[in-house]
């Protein structure tokens, strides 16, 4: 049976990373993706964008919607704080089973929980099973159609305090438009917009930073 790309990008980093050491794996997928195989993980130039929003806000709980290889858990994790958590939710079994493997390598697997399961599912459970009361920094890199749901869903289960953050991946390309316009009209929400490149590629992309004002 032969290998998917998320499984090559496994045993590439099992081989050549450093165990322990989220900086090399995060390199290294990025090394693999720009020469040999082309793949979603938000990449280096806008993997900046989103460290820079992490070491700002210094969050304690953290939601990533669309874990995929587990490239931006482990980006997302390396700069927690002590005590503070990661919950990621895919909806894919074998991402999620990639994820796991490499989030493990890299040795951030106390601070993050893989959520396997459909987000609209998910978001309504992290109240009373996952024992969560706000959400300091939501990163959303899932799919473009759930980013406007899944905010408004988020909402709903009170999940959202004055301060929290949002960040949105993908918002130029495969793009965002009814997302961009439900959060930029939103009286409730200050939003930023951040140019840079899709991951591995020259193509203009965007992130959008929506901050809940209570
Ligand atoms: C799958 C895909 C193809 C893209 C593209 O334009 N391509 C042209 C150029 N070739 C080379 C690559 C492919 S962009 C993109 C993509 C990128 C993300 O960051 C995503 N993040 C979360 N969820 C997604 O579904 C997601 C899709
Ligand atoms: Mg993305």
């Amino acid at each position: 049976m032969n290998q998917s790309k998320e499984q090559r990008i496994l045993n590439f980093v099992l081989q050549n990373a450093v165990r322990g050491d989220p900086r090399s794996v995060m390199d290294t997928i990025d090394k693999y993706c720009s020469q040999k195989e082309w793949a979603m993980n938000v990449g280096d130039e806008k993997g900046l964008i989103l460290d820079k929003t992490v070491e700002e806000l210094q969050p304690s709980v953290v939601l990533e919607l669309g874990t995929y290889c587990g490239y931006s858990a482990v980006r997302i994790a390396r700069l927690l704080k002590a005590g503070a958590r990661l919950l990621t939710v895919e909806f894919n079994p074998e991402f999620a089973a990639i994820a796991k493997q490499i989030i493990e390598f890299a040795g951030v697997q106390d601070k993050v929980k893989i959520l396997e399961g459909p987000s609209e599912e998910i978001i309504p459970q992290l109240k009373k099973k996952y024992e969560v009361d706000t959400l300091d920094f939501v990163f959303l890199d899932h799919w473009k159609d759930r980013y406007t749901p899944d905010t408004i869903l988020i909402q709903e289960c009170n999940l959202l305090r004055k301060g929290s953050v949002l960040l949105a991946d993908n918002i130029i390309v495969p793009g965002a438009p009814e997302f961009l316009k439900y959060i930029r009209n939103n009286p409730r929400f200050q939003c930023t917009n951040y140019p840079s490149h899709l991951e591995y590629m020259k193509v203009e992309d965007a992130m959008e930073k929506a901050v809940f004002l209570g």
